[in-house]
């Protein structure tokens, strides 16, 4: 095979994958489903807890000690450390259903974003970034499923940087001290990759894996990251080019529910409610300034469940970020323009940061080969038999680049680098353009030039962006989705930083896809403003959003206090947030790793305080 990446000169230049379409593929699918995922061990429902939703309806005045809002990575680990302790009885409200049987297939990750198992968020017109999306709005998903975004995202396995935690740590006493941090991420990780040395952990309920094995494109891109400078390193190194490792357990994806909630099903003070729609926070004001419980919505019918010790709120940076809106925790202006009583004037929503990716295509050659066709019967059988074949396999997904633009030899990265590979002709690649929401006219040309050609889709993505935006509401309607200003790339040292990284590949003569953008219809082809436009076109947010509920004084360079270094909420007793939405400043690895290791910590506090331990 051949690359344009090292031998043509200086065209700017493209990416590939595989396919999982059409309608017969789809009825395939379903039958093979319907036929044998059942008796193998792929989306039952005998991995989750049963749905306690209609008995907590038919209930007389629930009580608990515990409530947690959002069954995410973050809710389910609290909600097994929490009920470890027999005599408190944990209620976990869940406005999602289980996952379905597609999610465990890893070869199907895509597909997920955008389903009903997903938000579907999309920001207000920006000005800076997702030019090139319809009507230049960022979509953003995020999980709305048992497991949480863990259903439905790239299943990848990366923690953060002790770095990102320094001034975490000059806390006292609050758990954030590093050796803290670590023994809370290796608590629950259980790592069987083959490895010679590694920092991870073999005792815990997360299955860690390796996702694909070598195949030809991982190893080209290898090769290129070699010519660029970069050398191949091992999952956790801090810098390199990587297979990352995946939340996989047999070669299925291994969502967080299914790791935390199912061994503990037979615990009898853990109730789980799905399709539980917390649309308020209930606090006894002025009385003693107290929370007391959560209106849920289940069924049709709302009714209000107390709490004797917490509630805690896991439900991600936006949901977080909306529910206390409403329950009159927020910027006061900002609530008595909706007619919401203001219970505490904090600074919720403002800080929204997500990390910023911009796809660039290459074209690799003009060659023959045309996509092989996933859905298959041999690849299904091999799957639901084995656990092997294609649909264990997310392609090239797995390889991460991380590296330091500024200073070579720097161990701390500010860019990431994920990659996407579609052969000539590939029915994936559709797909992929409507996740993330590409406008026809980009569509239609992408998508014309790929009957031609396979592409290398490589995604450069800041790490650490200064640009901030916010979450705020349209009205008071718990029902309606809030205003997501996503800021990106408003500063323009973000954009820069992202242009910089198209420097190695056109210094290599990649051939970038000459894409018709039409916000950069009067640029030259691969010219420096060309370029700088087509970065704002082909940019969009990962999905790993932070900061909408900052916590504490950790980082001082920004006013957005929320919550103390306990993630309890100023200003009223006994709530507690463990989610992105309190984590001050973007994190070099995953946020849900990170979130992970914050409800292990919250769990330690939490016992600590109300058993006095
Ligand atoms: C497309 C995509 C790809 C990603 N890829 C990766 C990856 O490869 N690796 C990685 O580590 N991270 C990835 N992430 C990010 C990661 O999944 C999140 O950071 C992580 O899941 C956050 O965990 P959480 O528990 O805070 O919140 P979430 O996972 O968002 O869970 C919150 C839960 O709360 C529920 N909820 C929300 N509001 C309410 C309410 N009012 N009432 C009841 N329940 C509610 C939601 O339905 C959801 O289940 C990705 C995210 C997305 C969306």
């Amino acid at each position: 095979m051949h690359t344009k990446m090292v031998s043509t000169p200086s065209n700017c230049s493209s990416l590939q994958g595989e396919a999982l379409a059409g309608p017969l593929a789809t009825a395939f699918f379903l039958l093979i489903t319907k036929l044998y995922f059942e008796k193998a061990s792929i989306g039952k429902a005998e991995d989750y807890p049963p749905d306690f939703g209609p008995d907590l309806l038919t209930a007389h005045n629930p009580l608990f000690d515990i409530i947690i809002v959002g069954g995410g990575p973050a809710g389910v680990i609290l909600a097994n450390r929490l009920s470890e302790v027999s005599h408190w009885t944990v209620l976990l409200l869940e406005a999602g259903d289980l996952p379905s049987s597609t999610s465990d297939v890893p070869a199907f990750y895509m597909s997920l974003k955008g389903s009903n198992a997903d938000w579907s968020y999309y920001t207000v017109q920006e000005k800076s970034a997702c030019q090139g999306m319809i009507n230049k709005r960022c979509k953003l998903s995020t999980g709305k499923v048992l497991g949480g975004s863990s259903s439905i995202n790239n299943m990848h396995y990366m923690p953060s940087l002790s770095t990102d935690y320094l001034e975490w740590s000059n806390q006292e006493n609050h758990g954030w001290k590093i050796e803290n941090i670590e023994r809370n991420y290796r608590k629950h990780e259980n790592n069987s990759a083959p490895m010679n040395e590694t920092i991870f952990g073999n005792f815990g309920e997360l299955s860690l894996n390796f996702i694909n094995q070598d195949n030809e494109m991982k190893n080209l891109i290898y090769q290129a990251a070699e010519l660029m400078g970069y050398s191949k390193t091992n999952p956790g190194d801090t810098t390199g080019y990587q297979d990352v490792l995946g939340i996989i357990d047999n070669g299925a994806r291994y969502n967080y529910a299914k790791a935390f909630l199912g061994p503990i099903q037979a615990r009898d003070n853990l109730f789980i409610a799905r399709q539980a729609f917390v649309t308020k926070i209930l606090t006894q004001i002025p009385k003693d300034r107290r929370i007391q419980g959560v209106n849920v919505y289940i069924d049709g019918k709302q009714i209000a469940v107390k709490a004797k010790k917490e509630v805690i709120l896991t439900a991600g940076a936006v949901n977080t970020a909306q529910l206390l809106l409403l329950s009159g925790f927020g910027p006061k202006d900002h609530l008595k323009q909706h007619d919401i009583p203001v219970i505490v004037d904090l600074p919720v929503g403002q800080n929204l940061q997500d990390k910023v990716s911009a796809l660039l295509f290459v074209g690799i050659d003009n060659g023959t080969a045309e996509s092989n066709p996933v859905l298959t019967a041999d690849n299904a059988y091999s799957f639901i038999m084995h656990r092997t074949g294609e649909f264990t396999a997310t392609n090239v997904n797995d390889v991460v680049g991380l590296i330091n633009t500024e200073d070579k030899d720097s161990n701390i990265p500010n860019i990431l680098i994920y990659h996407y590979y579609f052969e000539r002709n590939d029915p994936n690649l559709e797909l992929f353009l409507n996740v993330f929401s590409f406008d026809k006219v980009i569509k239609r040309s992408i998508l014309q030039q790929n009957k031609a050609e396979r592409f290398i889709v490589f995604a450069p993505t800041l790490i650490k962006p200064k640009s901030r935006g916010q979450v705020v509401l349209e009205n008071d309607n718990p029902f309606v989705k809030p205003f997501i200003r996503g800021n990106y790339l408003s500063e323009r040292e973000d954009h820069q930083t992202l242009l910089s990284e198209t420097e190695p590949f056109k210094q290599r003569g990649a051939h970038f896809l000459e894409i018709d953008m039409p916000s950069c219809r009067n640029y030259k082809y691969c010219n420096e403003p060309y370029l700088a436009c087509a970065v704002r076109a082909m940019s969009y947010p990962l999905s790993e959003m932070v900061g909408t509920a900052q916590m504490g004084d950790l980082v001082t360079k920004c006013d957005a206090r929320v919550t103390d270094e306990f993630m309890l909420l100023d200003g009223i007793r006994h709530l507690r947030i463990v989610d992105g939405s309190v984590i001050p400043e973007q994190i070099t690895g995953n946020v849900e790793t990170t979130v992970a290791m914050m409800a292990e910590n919250a769990a330690d506090q939490i016992k600590k305080f109300w058993l006095n331990v």
